[in-house]
């Protein structure tokens, strides 16, 4: 994990630029220029979810010092707070919680990947390490997002601080994603072994987050409310930056601290439908057998606050400002887009169409079909609260450029042993849709990056794309087609005019999905 973490310096801020398209030449210099503002978008959507400022935005000590507010709820401190965390942000919001609450911090534990401390020290963010003598202490694991021994000892000192508490003590949990595999627990006789080959036949059989964080909850100790349970009778709080569509805290980083509310059933329904069932140590079905039965039944968590502090629709809603500073109409489509890449690709080519005969109703009157099909599409695609209407109706009345955000998380089904990621795979894959439309009234951009700053195992965040990327792909000897069949949008955008496509900005120490800008203005 350490070389996958190698770090590129930021961005550098341009300064904002009039927004010029025009004939050909000037549509591409201008593209550049478009391409910078998504960047600066996509930047700001990202710092709005930074462990910092949402830290700082959950917690307030009253003047005295002496009481902490999270929402509406009061905790008195007197040297009585703990703190354990686990997830790929959590360094940052430990370093973030013990400057604003050091001073009443007893002791800290905190699980995070392998790597990360030289990593973000290396990209110059202090403000995202502990201090010399910090009380948390910190451990680092779970290479490849996988539970290894490192986790396992990680989770174990977090279970004994847990264990220790009392009545009078409070419990600050921090959470963030890829804290599953940084938490394992596996309840005997099931072994870390056997829970990591599971976890990884569920994934690679196609599994969801929920579905897998079901059926690790079953088998771990601390998982499903299982660390609050361990906390009993302190008063916990937990703080959750959400890596999943939804933000249902019950599955971000499988609910250490949330009642689960599955039963033996719900797992053998997952198992049977991977095929997985027949197949099962004997060790799980144990555990699974012993659960059926327990006279106990879930774990309660009535002296647990779950906060989500930040989210994708919260690092949506800064970027939304943002673009319109920049004079852009700007409306958010959804904070929860999933499916298949190839599906989501297909709805944003055709978004751009039909969004922009609807921007320019007097130069290409809508199509009733394409309409109807992209209407379709998005009914295919399940998104929860799809602001599509909103979105086509803004088009009418905007007169000028608009930008549409969304984020969430597709899927890519691997099937090439080519380098790249989500991200940069659906801006190639829309990039080969914009081929298909016309467009000839608009200009249109599409970004996507991946709030963590790492798109699958590259170092680019993301890339975006413009109708003529396929032109330009041509010119360079490069075939989309052939390039996409084997997964390799990396390779693609490396080899793309100077590697300018790619979006870097290093690893951000946040992790809240990934953010989707199309930015339309009429010719
Ligand atoms: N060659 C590739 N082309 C496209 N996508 C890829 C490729 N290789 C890996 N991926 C995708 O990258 C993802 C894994 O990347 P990563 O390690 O960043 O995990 P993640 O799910 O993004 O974690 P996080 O939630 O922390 O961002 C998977 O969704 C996988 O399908
Ligand atoms: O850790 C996990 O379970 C995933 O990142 C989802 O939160």
């Amino acid at each position: 994990m350490a070389a996958a973490l190698q770090l590129l310096s930021c961005v550098a801020r341009a300064p904002l630029r009039p927004l010029l398209w025009g004939g050909p030449v000037a549509r591409l210099a201008s593209g550049m220029a478009v391409a910078e503002q998504a960047r600066q978008l996509f930047e700001s959507a990202v710092g709005a979810v930074l462990p910092g400022p949402m830290l700082h935005r959950a917690l307030s000590l009253d003047p005295g010092g002496r009481q902490l507010k999270v929402r509406d709820r009061s905790f008195q401190l007197q040297q009585n707070l703990y703190l354990v965390g686990f997830g790929k942000a959590v360094l940052g919001m430990a370093a973030a919680a013990e400057e604003l609450l050091g001073q009443h911090l007893v002791q800290g534990v905190i699980s995070v990947p392998k790597g990360i401390r030289a990593a973000l020290e290396h990209a110059g963010k202090q403000e995202m390490l502990l201090k010399p003598h910090s009380r948390v202490q910190v451990f680092e694991g779970a290479e490849g997002n996988l539970p290894d021994r490192d986790a396992l000892r990680a989770a174990l000192a977090i279970q004994q601080l847990a264990e220790g508490l009392t009545a009078d003590d409070l419990l600050l949990v921090l959470i963030s994603g890829g804290g599953s595999a940084l938490l394992p627990a596996p309840i005997p006789p099931v072994t870390l072994e056997e829970k990591q080959t599971l976890t990884k036949l569920l994934a690679a059989r196609g599994a969801t987050i929920q579905e897998l964080n079901t059926i690790r909850k079953a088998l771990s100790q601390l998982k499903g409310g299982g660390l609050a349970q361990a906390a009993y009778p302190a008063q916990v709080v937990s703080l959750i930056l959400s890596d999943v569509v939804g933000d249902p805290v019950e599955v971000i980083a499988s609910g250490p601290t949330v009642a689960s509310a599955h039963n033996v059933q719900d797992c053998l329904h997952i198992l049977n439908r991977y095929g997985l069932r027949a197949a099962l140590p004997r060790s799980v079905k144990t555990v699974l057998a012993r659960a059926d039965s327990d006279p106990h039944g879930p774990h309660t968590c009535g002296h647990v606050l779950n906060v989500i502090i930040g989210s994708n629709a919260l690092a949506l809603a800064e970027a939304q400002r943002q673009a319109e500073v920049l004079g852009y109409r700007a409306v958010v489509l959804s904070a929860a887009i999933q499916g298949d890449v190839k599906s989501v690709a297909q709805f944003y080519g055709l978004l751009a169409q039909v969004a922009g005969t609807h921007l320019t109703p007097s130069i290409a009157g809508a199509s009733v079909e394409e309409d109807a099909k992209l209407h379709e599409l998005a009914a295919e695609l399940q998104i929860p609260d799809l602001q599509l209407e909103e979105a086509l109706e803004a088009m009418g009345g905007a007169g000028g450029p608009v930008c549409l955000l969304a984020g969430g998380e597709p899927t890519v089904q691997l099937q090439g042993s080519g380098k790249g990621g989500r991200n940069q795979e659906l801006a190639l894959r829309v990039g080969a849709e914009l081929r298909r439309w016309p467009l000839r009234h608009i200009d249109v951009l599409f970004l996507s990056g991946g709030t963590d700053g790492q798109d699958g195992p590259t170092e680019a965040a993301g890339a975006w794309v413009m109708p003529e990327l396929a032109s330009q792909a041509a010119a360079e000897g490069l075939d989309m087609d052939t390039f996409l069949a084997h997964n390799d949008s990396h390779t693609f955008f490396c080899r793309l005019q100077g590697r300018t496509h790619l979006l870097h900005t290093g690893l951000t120490g946040t992790n809240v999905m990934d953010i989707h800008l199309l930015f339309l203005r009429p010719r």
